[in-house]
């Protein structure tokens, strides 16, 4: 991938200093500055090219839309559902996370809420602290031979489910994604939700915060729990809708729950946090010194990477799409289309969003080839079909045929490219090269198609792009440009 230039970061969080001082010592210049209001955020962020944030920071899209210069967003930890990606997206900002950095903490803190709900621990170190000896108050069940439901069955739910066979649970599971046998070679049985809930002792929930997910305990699925299910959220707060635990709880339905996460943190409600029968934590499933080192040093670790155009690692939604050959070929060459079409400036991890934003539909199929990796893309737009194959050597994504013009030598996709469609001519190349000579660009590379029949397409790098298409218009039929 091309390198991206971050000269400056914000650190709007606690993040371990380990950040910092890779950041700094890669020539990045760092500020830190903590509890900012949504105001003060917005004003100081105009001046930096990287932000990194935990998940108090809210990322909206009013931030973003005021960060001229933004174009990393560094989560540092798991959650992104305080970073408005749409936003991010939309403007040509990637945002990254370092989602396997805190998974055992949160995983740990898990354990320790399901075994201090089954012994009321922190309940009775509250009470002997208020100088009492009660032994029958705070009876308690083994956690072994009961089930564990695990909603949610990715990183955190896997380790959960490990430690707690330790324990002598049986653990169940449902994951719309993790396929059954994966789970099963880690000891948890999948089946839907409707067979779960009536199975459950204990029920945890390790999903990320989405429409699908909001409320998966609500009272109506509370009602199909058994009797004084024990519940824990150590995920988003949301996934276990609160007013309906608070009514299981109060019901008895709910038998007691272990909160780390709430929909408003810090919660101004205080009724759950002030239930007898709940035990919680101001959202500490990360606050591990372990966890903070390795997020810290991943985020920055990443962003250096992207900086020197090495890697793209941790992308939230730019990096899926942008990590395949297919996602990187459609966005090329829906960049070239549109960067002088649309307003807004086009680059590789908006467009696709822009895109759709235009109306233009992409669809991307992948079909068995005989030559491995190799990828083809079809871009319909304004009733023209633009085709396109490629695949990615030596760990660079190149073009091999743009509609029907078969590249003599493979093409980089880097750098800045013009694309030029026009009928073979021995005079095209020195005629491009004096007009773009004339607007003080330089001619790096030339591509030619293999067979010169009709209208073809060749490819030019540049060593910059073309202030205005229009300039080459009377030599070509098509021309488009785009940098990667
Ligand atoms: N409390 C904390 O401090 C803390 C720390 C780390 C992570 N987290 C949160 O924990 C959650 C899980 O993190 P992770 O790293 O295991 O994520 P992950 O992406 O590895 O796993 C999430 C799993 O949820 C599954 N899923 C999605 N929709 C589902 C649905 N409707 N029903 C059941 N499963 C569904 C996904 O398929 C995936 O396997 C996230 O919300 C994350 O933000 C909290
Ligand atoms: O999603 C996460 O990584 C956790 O919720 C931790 O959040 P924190 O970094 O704010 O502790």
């Amino acid at each position: 991938m091309a390198p991206i230039c971050i000269k400056t970061v914000l650190i709007s969080e606690s993040v371990d200093p380990r950040c910092r001082a890779i950041l700094e010592e890669n020539g990045i210049r760092v500020t830190e500055k903590q509890s900012m209001k949504k105001e003060e955020l917005i004003a100081e962020i105009k001046d930096y090219d990287g932000l990194v944030v935990r998940s108090a920071t809210k990322v909206t899209a009013d931030v973003i839309n005021a960060a001229d210069n933004l174009k990393i967003i560094g989560r540092a930890g798991t959650g992104v559902d305080n970073v408005d990606v749409d936003a991010a997206t939309n403007k040509g900002v990637i945002v990254m996370n370092t989602p396997s950095g805190n998974t055992i903490s949160a995983a740990e803190l898990t354990c320790a809420l399901l075994m201090s709900l089954s012994r009321n621990v922190p309940q009775a170190v509250m009470s002997m602290k208020q100088g009492n000896w009660d032994r029958k108050k705070f009876m308690g069940a083994e956690l072994y031979g009961k089930v564990l439901g695990i909603v949610g069955l990715g990183r955190i739910g896997k380790e959960v489910a490990t430690r707690m066979q330790a324990f002598g649970m049986r653990t169940i599971g449902y994951d719309p994604i993790t396929p059954p046998e994966v789970s099963a070679s880690w000891g948890v049985e999948q089946m839907s939700l409707e067979q779960l809930w009536p199975q459950c002792d204990y029920i945890t929930v390790h999903t990320p915060l989405m429409p699908s997910t909001v409320g998966l305990l609500n009272d109506e699925t509370f009602a199909k729990c058994k009797k004084g299910v024990k519940v824990v959220n150590c995920a988003r707060g949301g996934i276990i809708d609160e007013e309906a635990l608070l009514r299981a709880l109060e019901s008895g339905q709910c038998g007691g729950a272990g909160l780390d996460v709430f929909i408003e943190e810090p919660p101004k409600n205080r009724s759950l946090v002030n239930h007898p029968n709940v035990i919680s934590c101001p959202h500490l499933g990360a606050s591990t010194t372990e966890a903070q080192a390795r997020c810290g040093e991943d985020i920055a670790l990443q962003i250096v990477d992207m900086v020197n155009g090495k890697n793209l690692v941790g992308a939230v939604r730019s990096g899926d799409f942008m990590k395949s050959c297919g996602g990187y070929l459609t966005s090329a060459v829906l960049v070239g289309l549109l960067k002088h079409e649309s307003g807004c400036s086009a680059n590789l991890i908006n467009i696709q969003s822009l895109a759709k934003e235009s109306g233009i539909a992409v669809n991307q199929s992948h079909c068995v080839s005989e030559e491995a990796g190799l990828c083809k893309v079809e871009v319909v737009a304004d009733g023209h079909s633009y085709k396109a194959s490629g695949s990615v050597q030596g760990g660079v994504p190149v073009l091999l045929e743009l509609s029907g013009s078969v590249f003599r030598q493979p093409v980089s996709l880097t750098g800045n490219l013009l694309f030029l469609q026009a009928s073979a001519d021995p005079q095209l190349l020195p005629s491009v090269a004096g007009v773009l000579a004339s607007e003080g660009v330089q001619i790096e590379s030339f591509s030619a198609p293999a067979d010169h029949t009709g209208d073809v397409w060749y490819c030019v790098g540049v060593s910059s792009l073309l202030q205005d298409l229009n300039v080459l218009k009377p030599l070509v039929k098509n021309v488009a440009q785009l940098s990667i």
